[in-house]
């Protein structure tokens, strides 16, 4: 079944987030695609409270970089959540499968080796198509989805 909605949220059940400092790494492959998810991610968590000195925005070279750049950004700042921001497209060879593949495993294992979240905030799609409909298009933003799930993992992570 086709993804519902990706943008919709209720703010009453979303905590406080005014206090919570977020970082944001984000792939330059498919641009016009990922800086519309980061448009996405900062509009929402804004809207929630979070200042713009309280978010720190990192740019990596691919989605396959995201590992490193997150775990760069867990270790080095004091944030409360990671947002990872990619757009990974089916092209002719099996190249996709190992990015989709090594960048997944690679932010499961930085959510297992450290204490801060990082959430996972990357497209991979069939079709540029596909990616479009889910960075502003018909079925909403994925960075929005992907904002509030970061406010919601900073939260818990202060248990
Ligand atoms: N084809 C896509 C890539 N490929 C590049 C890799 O992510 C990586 O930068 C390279 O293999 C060097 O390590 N990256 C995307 O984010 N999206 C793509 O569609
Ligand atoms: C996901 C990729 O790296 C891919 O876009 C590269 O394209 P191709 O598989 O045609 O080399």
């Amino acid at each position: 079944m086709a993804t519902t909605n990706l943008s919709y949220y209720d703010k009453a059940t979303i905590p406080n987030a005014k206090s919570f400092r977020f970082g944001i790494v984000v792939s330059e492959w498919n641009p016009d695609i990922t800086q519309n998810l980061l448009k996405g991610a900062v509009e929402a968590l804004k809207d929630c409270g979070v200042t713009e000195d309280n978010i720190v925005v990192w740019d990596v070279p691919g989605s396959f970089e995201l590992i490193y750049g997150c775990k760069k950004m867990v270790t080095s700042q004091k944030v409360d959540a990671v947002i990872a921001i990619g757009n990974v497209i089916q092209g002719e060879t099996k190249h996709f499968d190992f990015v989709c593949e090594g960048v997944t495993q690679g932010i499961v294992d930085l959510n297992i080796a450290h204490e801060t979240p990082v959430v996972f905030c990357v497209l991979t799609d069939n079709t540029k198509q596909q990616s479009i409909d889910r960075s502003g298009g018909k079925l909403g933003n994925k960075g929005i989805e992907c904002a509030i799930a970061a406010i919601k993992m900073a939260a818990l992570r202060q248990f």
